[in-house]
């Protein structure tokens, strides 16, 4: 199990000014807390109802001590014998990382990433609300895709001035990414989650987040070949 932000497939390449992160957190402790947040969730799930600093540590691959000082900087305390509740961490973490509010957010390429991404279920959870989609190939335009309409990319603008959105993944082939990047940031989007495997040059106000499979197969193959 991939336990640090630093295995994490993602890299920043601008402070995520209007995220609502206290600053007092590194980012290597947001990380961790968002993986805390999906192994409590599971948890739950499974109907338990406490958790102590060692069990959560081996979850996320980090030492108890770890886990309790990043517990600890949100003012949460674990009992001794009883552990935390699962519930009261959830709301707190939550909190902290804004998924206590819908993040309202569009995808740019409704291609084979695109796709997936449209249907994966998890986002809801953590208060990520895919409102519209958006591509040029006009056999996607109209088309429902995991419950989100396509529209077409060339009224995009228009679109987003009626929707609003604070975050946009970003699945366009790399050549197209800057420009549409530059449009969704006219636009309003604060935060965009890139694919393309390109960098993209914006206000250094725009929290970019930058996923790349590939790079991270090439971490990996490099770790096994020295190991
Ligand atoms: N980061 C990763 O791990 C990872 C993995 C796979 C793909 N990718 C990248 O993600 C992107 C998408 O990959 P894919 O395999 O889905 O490609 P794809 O070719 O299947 O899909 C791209 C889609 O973008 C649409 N498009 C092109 N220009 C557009 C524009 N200006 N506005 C709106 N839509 C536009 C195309 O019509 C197409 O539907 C690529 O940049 C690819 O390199 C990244």
């Amino acid at each position: 199990m991939s336990g640090s932000t630093e295995n994490n497939a993602t890299t920043d390449q601008a402070a995520s000014g209007s995220s609502g992160l206290p600053g007092r957190l590194p980012r290597p402790a947001v990380g961790r807390l968002s993986l805390y947040f999906r192994e409590l969730h599971r948890l739950a799930d499974q109907g338990v109802s406490h958790v102590n600093s060692k069990e959560l540590g081996a979850l996320v691959d980090v030492s108890p001590a770890v886990v309790r000082r990043d517990l600890s900087s949100l003012g949460t305390i674990g009992r001794r014998g009883v552990g935390y509740a699962i519930d009261t961490l959830i709301d707190q973490i939550g909190l902290v990382l804004g998924s206590d509010v819908q993040w309202q957010v569009v995808l740019v390429g409704v291609g084979s990433l695109g796709n997936a991404l449209l249907r994966y279920r998890g986002f809801e959870r953590l208060g990520f609300r895919l409102t519209a989609a958006f591509d040029l190939d006009p056999s996607k335009i109209g088309n429902q895709v995991g419950g989100v309409s396509v529209w077409d990319a060339a009224t995009m603008v228009g679109k987003l001035a009626e929707l609003s959105p604070d975050l946009a993944i970003l699945a366009v082939p790399a050549e197209q990414a800057t420009a549409v990047a530059s449009d969704l940031v006219a636009s309003g989007v604060n935060g965009i989650l890139n694919f393309a495997p390109t960098t993209l040059r914006l206000p250094r106000k725009v929290a970019v987040v930058n996923v790349d499979l590939a790079s991270e197969l090439q971490r990996l193959a490099f770790s096994v070949q020295n190991q």
